[in-house]
């Protein structure tokens, strides 16, 4: 966007009165200060000793001007011009020497005008001396030299005067006038709000002044030379005070030291050359230029100064309050300043630590480390980085740390302080740590044989192990988050039943818990899997529950394995038969069953008769065959509900359950002899045998497990005796005389031989 030309224009002046005032009263403010300087430089012109006009109005018009937009100046200009030829007229001049002046002056205020306009935006003309006399070149010398030249030329053409003897007299009045206004209007037009006097020296400027004024004063009259001593309070100005004061002191100067020249109390000394009378006021030049110059230089240094400490504060905040562990120390290690962070980190306050080694706040260890590693390679490399050490705080924590430094260097190349930042790696560790540990808790958990399940306080599944998803079938990150109870499904081998969740139940009572023994776990595909396994709390380092923890183990190899043991511990091992001890409890429940509801059942007592020469002439494992053969038979001759059982030897005893009467027992026996009669393959021969049988009836023949059987037993002797192959009931005995057995105890025969 292409900026307001007007606004440019006054933009150096914005805020001034003169830029606010309206046209007209700004156009007539112009006209009078014009007219009352050029009636001062006219007059001092005319005093006896004078050879320059001291011509300040061109400079103080163009400072009206600067203030306002060009479109102005075309009130403006005229107004001052017209001032100038009244003045002129009214101190005595003919009218056409009066107007000769105004074109040179027009152009002159015009240009001195513009220029200011233009050197007022340079940021840094105040604070730099090469820019301010590029200022003074654009703005009082470019304008006076080409005002003096036509001025000069008009008024020679208009009198008789030569312009030789003109140009240099003009040129030098406007340069003075010019020269020593100009740092005035620019300090004015560029100072913005800033105040014009150093802030606190208000005393010593007023002082300065006077002083300023009296050497202008007084020295001329006093001393030859004297434009050494009146340079010297300028100079002493310019160093102590401000720019703008330093103006004013040169502008008063000049103003009092033209005046004593035109007042002839400041004689030019005698001199050879031509231009003896121009060069006479050159000195003020020479006095008033190097203290504005000087001035300029202090402004830019104090302004230096000023963004060096600013930026001294603020390197010295960002080191202070940055969110960093900071420390800076000298070569011999001593502490010379520390972050806020640093501080509170090790719980020190700044003077406890300052001017203290730093390796004093660390331990043993970790500063022998630093004396003996660390800082001989600082001092070797000039840098070091990331080195492992250890801080003690106040309280006495241990903090690990990593220290990077780098050695600061003075002019000369010498170590003078090393800047170090220091990074809290504690819990960086701890997390190392803890992430290390839970690697290896993972990897142990990934390795054994047992399904893990870890569930959160509601029971929620968190974690899984490979075993546990495999039996499951699915992948953990499936499962987590998930319910236990519905993800796994416990059932009851026996019942098929649900069994309550361990995992709830472990999680209530907040204790150890176990599934029953019968525990079915269902997995993958429907498939069910014995397990045992049991759930345990975790709790946290306060005694939190964190949830709960299920080891479990596929014992389908363990339960199968007990189950046979349990089998064999009950059935004989050669036919697979009830064995004598569960014969015993079938015949128990029998009996008990019998005398709940009554009824009749019948213990058969079976041996085979003549095994022996079975064995001894086919071989014992052929004897093996036909004990099998003969408890198939029974097997298939006998119902499921009676017991058949094989009591060792060639000696079988069967439970038949439900008879009523011995009749039905009789005819069961005639089945069993029938069937063992059956020819038989053994040891690829084929044999035929017999079996012989004793019948006891409950509750005829005994009402306990003992009587039945040895009746049962008896009988079968008998039944040997008889001629085998044959059954024999157990005929009851008479009466048992008092205390003693009953008669009918037989003692068994010996076997044939
Ligand atoms: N093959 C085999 N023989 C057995 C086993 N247990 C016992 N025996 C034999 O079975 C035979 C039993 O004979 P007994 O019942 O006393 O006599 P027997 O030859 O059958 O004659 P009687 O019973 O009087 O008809 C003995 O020779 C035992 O050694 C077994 O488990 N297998």
């Amino acid at each position: 966007m292409k900026p307001d030309r007007n606004t440019e224009q006054t933009r150096a002046a914005s805020g001034h009165p003169v830029a606010q005032w309206p046209l007209g009263l700004a156009a007539l403010g112009a006209a009078a200060l014009y007219a009352s300087l050029a009636f001062m430089g006219i007059e001092i012109s005319r005093l006896p000793g004078s050879v320059a006009t001291l011509w300040y109005a061109n400079l103080a018009g163009a400072w009206a001007l600067a203030h306002r937009p060009h479109r102005d100046w075309l009130l403006m200009l005229p107004l001052m011009m017209a001032a100038n030829v009244a003045v002129n007229l009214a101190l005595g001049d003919a009218l056409l020497p009066a107007l000769c002046f105004v074109p040179a002056n027009l152009l002159e205020t015009a240009l001195a005008a513009w220029a200011v306009q233009r050197v007022t935006r340079w940021p840094e003309l105040l604070r730099s001396p090469t820019l301010l006399a590029k200022a003074l070149l654009l703005a009082g010398v470019a304008p006076a030299l080409l005002g003096s030249v036509v001025g000069a030329a008009l008024l020679a053409c208009a009198s008789e005067q030569d312009f030789a003897y003109l140009w240099p007299r003009w040129l030098e009045g406007g340069l003075i006038g010019g020269i020593s206004l100009l740092p005035l209007v620019l300090v004015l037009l560029h100072r913005r709000d800033a105040p014009l006097l150093r802030p606190g020296r208000r005393l010593e400027a007023v002082s300065l002044l006077l002083l300023s004024a009296g050497v202008s004063l007084v020295v001329p009259l006093a001393v030859p030379y004297p434009f050494v001593y009146i340079a010297l309070p300028l100079a002493l100005i310019a160093l102590r005070q401000g720019l703008a004061l330093t103006a004013i002191a040169n502008l008063m100067t000049s103003v009092l030291t033209g005046t004593q020249i035109g007042l002839g109390l400041l004689v030019a000394p005698p001199t050879t050359l031509h231009w003896q009378h121009v060069l006479f006021y050159l000195p003020i030049l020479a006095v008033i230029v190097p203290p504005i110059l000087l001035a300029t230089a202090m402004e830019g240094y104090r302004h230096g100064l000023r963004e060096l400490r600013a930026s001294e504060q603020r390197f010295r905040n960002l080191y202070t309050h940055t969110p960093a562990l900071l420390m800076s120390f000298l070569p011999d290690g001593r502490l010379v300043s520390a972050s806020d962070l640093w501080l509170e980190k090790l719980g020190r306050q700044g003077p406890e630590v300052l001017q203290q080694p730093f390796t004093r706040f660390m331990p043993a260890v970790s500063a022998q480390r630093m004396h003996d590693v660390v800082l001989p390679t600082l001092r070797r490399t000039g840098v070091c980085q990331d080195e492992p050490c250890q801080w003690l705080t106040a309280q006495g924590e241990l903090i690990e740390a990593r220290l990077s430094a780098v050695w600061e260097r003075d002019a000369l190349g010498e170590p003078s302080r090393a800047l170090a930042v220091i990074e809290d790696v504690t819990e960086q560790q701890r997390l190392a740590l803890f992430a290390a540990e839970r690697e290896f808790t993972e990897v142990t958990l990934h390795s054994i044989g047992d399904g893990v399940v870890a569930c959160d306080p509601e029971g929620r599944v968190q974690y899984l192990n490979p075993v546990a998803a495999k039996l499951l079938g699915s992948p953990a990150e499936a499962l987590r988050g998930r319910l236990f109870d519905e993800v796994i499904v416990l059932l009851d081998q026996d019942t098929q039943q649900r069994i309550d969740s361990p995992v709830q139940r472990c999680l209530r009572e907040q204790r150890v818990s176990g599934l029953p023994s019968t525990a079915l776990l269902k997995g993958a595909h429907g498939a069910l899997h014995p397990i045992q396994d049991s759930v345990a709390p975790i709790f946290g380092r306060e005694g939190r529950l964190m949830g709960a923890v299920m080891v479990f183990q596929d014992v389908r190899e363990a339960r199968a394995m007990a189950q046979r043991m349990a089998h064999l511990a009950h059935h004989d091992a050669l036919t697979d038969l009830p064995n004598r001890v569960l014969l015993q409890d079938r015949i128990e429940q029998a009996c008990e069953h019998s005398q709940r509801v009554g009824g009749q059942f019948g213990v058969m007592f079976l041996d085979l008769d003549h095994f022996k020469e079975v064995n001894d002439s086919l071989g014992h494992a052929a004897g093996d065959e036909l004990l099998r053969t003969v408890a198939r038979r029974l097997q298939t001759t006998l119902r499921q509900c009676d017991t058949i059982c094989r009591l060792g030897g060639d000696e079988f005893v069967v439970l038949i359950g439900q008879v009523d009467s011995a009749q039905d027992l009789a005819a069961v026996a005639d089945k069993v002899l029938a069937q063992v009669a059956q020819p038989c393959h053994v040891a690829g021969q084929t044999i035929t045998v017999s079996i012989s049988l004793g019948l006891a009836l409950y509750p005829d023949d005994g009402s306990t497990v003992e009587r039945l059987m040895k009746h049962a037993d008896i009988a079968m002797y008998r039944a040997k005796r008889a001629g085998r192959n044959r059954y024999e009931f157990f005929s009851a005995p008479p009466a048992a005389p008092p205390g003693g057995e009953p008669s009918d105890a037989v003692s068994r025969p010996p076997p044939p031989a």
